[in-house]
């Protein structure tokens, strides 16, 4: 068996087309473009590409670039000085603080300090509390791909069984809050470092997503022949970017997002979705 292809690249560029019209009506509309404001503290090289690309997709799409660029010794009050800046900018639309933000800093109290109505990423905690309760919020840029990429090349989620692999807060805690929705309809096994039996979990799972950062940690001979595999997982190493899935795995899964290629692009055309539905509430347009 060879994977059918979720092509995440060609599905994100369908979603920035129709972004694009979206922006036009609404710059149209208010006078003004949304705007997308990106903190980022240090030098991270995969930070810093993700935040290039980014502002690269806001270009594109008519979405204005407010850029914050900080070094990787700021202090707490410098960052939360920015936070109090972004949220008083009427230019500013929705933002996010590219993570991870460097050891010394209190990443919770940077997210906490944002305003939860320019909270492009759907991190803050009132927005993680909105979404548990099933209220309507802006939802986290990864999650929210990882749906509408299935959604986009229909693979049924009612009654799925998904098991997620990894607990971080971009992907693995909040996925199960999405998939277990009623409109999704999911059955999720969140699995972690401290689970035992990892290979029975990913074996019962009809759809598998990897985000665990640990390269190839996913063998073929784990998978459900036929499964549908996502591969959230990056790790740099000198040989390139390397997945949680083992490259042997297109041979049994039924379908496969690759990493490159799959939910990263669909990460980064949520963010400019939820930076456009931010404008279209704020224009009062929906
Ligand atoms: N504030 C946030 N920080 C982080 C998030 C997030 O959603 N919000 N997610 C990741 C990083 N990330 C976006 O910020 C991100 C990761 C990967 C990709 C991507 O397109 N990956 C490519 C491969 C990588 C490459 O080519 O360099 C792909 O999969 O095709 C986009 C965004 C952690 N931090």
């Amino acid at each position: 068996m060879t994977a059918q292809l979720l092509d995440g690249k060609a599905t994100a560029a369908d979603i920035r087309h129709e972004l694009t019209e979206r922006v036009a009506k609404l710059t149209a509309l208010t006078g003004r473009a949304p705007g997308l404001g990106t903190v980022l503290v240090g030098d991270d090289p995969g930070s810093r590409a993700y935040v290039g690309g980014k502002h690269r997709d806001c270009a594109q799409v008519g979405i204005a670039s407010i850029r914050r660029d900080l070094p990787a010794d700021a202090t707490q009050q410098q960052v939360e000085d920015v936070i109090d800046e972004l949220n008083a900018d009427p230019a500013c639309t929705g933002y996010i603080v590219q993570l991870p933000l460097p050891r010394h800093l209190d990443a919770n109290a940077v997210l906490e300090r944002m305003d939860p109505a320019k909270d492009a990423d759907g991190l803050h905690p009132v927005n993680l509390g909105r979404l548990t309760l099933g209220v309507e919020a802006p939802l986290p840029c990864t999650p929210r791909g990882i749906v509408e990429l299935l959604r986009r090349h229909d693979v049924p989620l009612a009654g799925a069984r998904v098991c997620v692999i990894g607990r971080g807060i971009t992907v693995g805690r909040p996925i199960g809050l999405l998939l277990t929705r009623r409109s999704e309809n999911a059955t999720v096994t969140l699995c972690h470092t401290g689970t035992k039996g990892l290979a029975w979990h990913v074996r019962e799972a009809d759809i598998v997503i990897a985000a665990a950062g640990s390269p190839a940690l996913i063998t073929p001979d784990m998978l459900r022949p036929g499964a549908t595999v996502l591969d959230v997982g990056i790790t740099r190493t000198d040989q390139g970017l390397v997945g949680d899935i083992h490259p042997d795995a297109a041979r049994v899964a039924g379908r496969l997002a690759p990493m490159p290629g799959g939910v990263g692009p669909m990460t980064r055309a949520m963010l400019l979705a939820n930076v456009v539905e931010a404008a279209e509430r704020n224009a009062n347009t929906v």
